[in-house]
C-alpha cells in the first residue's frame, strides 16, 4: 500500500487546458463530525472530529475494533442519524442541515444500504423483494437486471427460505442497488456468512461498484478485505487513525480469509 493520494482509474478527468489529470470532486465530504451519546449519567463519545472524503466510483473498506465508531459514521453519512457537531455533504447538499423529511428523501433517492441481516420479506420472491424498491424509485433499473448483476438470474422466482444466506444477501444487495443509488453503504455485509459464501457476496459488491459506479463503503471486521479496496480507512476510538490507498487491488478469489 502507498499512503499517497491517488484516485481510482477512470475517475481522473482530463481538462483540455490542464496538463495534469484533475481529480473527480468528492461525492461525500465530512468535516469535524462528532457524535456523543448520553444515557442518564453516562456519556459516550462515539465520533471525535472525523474528516472524510470519497469520490465517485470509489470502493472504500472501513476497518476498526468494535465500538470505534464505524457504524455511527456510516449512519450519519447515510442520513440515518445526525451528528452532535460538524457537517457532512453529499455532492453539493449539506445533509447535516436536512430535517427528517429531507433525510428521508436523501436516503430514498441517493443511498443504498446493505446490513449484516438481509431483512427480506419471506412471503415474496427475490424479484418481488427487489420490486418493492423499484416501484417507488425515481430512476430504477429492472429488478431482473439488478438480480442478474449479483449473479442470481436463475433464482429470481425463489423465496428467501429457498435461498442460502449468501444468496439472500445478494438479493439484499440487488434491492439496494436497483434504485440506481449514487452511494452504497454496507455495514458488515459478510458478518453472518462463512468465508466461501462471503467471497461471493464480495464479488457481487465489487461487480455492482464497477458496473454502476456507485461509491461503495464497506465496514468489515475481516482485515483481509482491505486488499480489495481502492482505499482503506482505519477507525479507532471514534477517530480516523489512518487512510491508505492500494496501489493494486486484489480480486476476492486472491484473498485468504
Ligand atoms: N444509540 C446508542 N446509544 C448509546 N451509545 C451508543 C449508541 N450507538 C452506539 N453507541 C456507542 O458508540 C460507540 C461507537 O459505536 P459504533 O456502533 O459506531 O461502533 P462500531 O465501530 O460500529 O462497532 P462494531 O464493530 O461493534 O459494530 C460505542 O461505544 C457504542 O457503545
Amino acid at each position: 500500500m502507498s499512503s499517497a493520494t491517488s484516485w481510482p482509474a477512470g475517475l481522473r478527468g482530463a481538462c483540455r487546458w490542464c496538463p495534469e489529470p484533475v481529480a473527480a470532486p468528492p461525492v461525500f465530504r465530512a468535516e469535524a463530525l462528532t457524535k456523543t451519546y448520553r444515557t442518564g449519567e453516562v456519556e459516550v463519545q462515539a465520533l471525535r472530529a472525523v474528516d472524510f472524503e470519497a469520490t465517485a466510483g470509489e470502493f472504500v473498506v472501513i476497518l476498526g475494533p468494535s465500538g470505534s465508531g464505524k457504524s455511527t459514521f456510516l449512519n450519519i453519512i447515510g442520513g440515518l442519524d445526525t451528528p452532535s457537531s460538524g457537517r457532512a455533504c453529499f455532492m453539493d447538499q449539506e445533509i447535516t442541515k436536512l430535517d427528517d423529511r429531507g433525510l428521508t428523501r436523501y436516503r430514498r433517492d441517493h443511498v443504498g444500504f446493505v446490513f449484516q441481516f438481509y431483512n427480506l420479506m419471506p412471503s415474496l420472491t427475490a424479484r418481488e423483494n427487489v420490486r418493492l424498491v423499484t416501484e417507488i424509485a425515481r430512476r430504477p433499473m429492472k429488478a431482473e437486471e439488478a438480480l442478474e448483476m449479483v449473479g442470481l438470474a436463475q433464482r429470481i422466482d425463489h423465496f428467501p427460505a429457498q435461498l442460502s444466506g449468501g444468496e439472500q444477501q445478494r438479493v439484499a444487495i440487488a434491492r439496494a442497488i436497483a434504485k440506481n443509488p449514487e452511494v452504497l453503504l454496507c455495514d458488515e455485509p459478510m458478518g453472518a456468512l462463512d468465508p466461501a459464501t462471503g467471497v461471493k457476496v464480495l464479488e457481487a459488491l465489487m461487480r455492482v461498484n464497477e458496473v454502476t459506479g456507485a461509491t461503495t463503503l464497506v465496514i468489515t471486521h475481516n482485515a483481509a478485505i482491505q486488499d480489495l479496496a481502492h482505499r482503506v480507512v482505519r477507525f479507532g476510538n471514534g477517530a480516523i487513525l489512518g487512510v491508505e490507498t492500494n496501489a493494486r487491488r486484489k480480486a476476492p478469489s486472491e484473498v485468504s480469509w
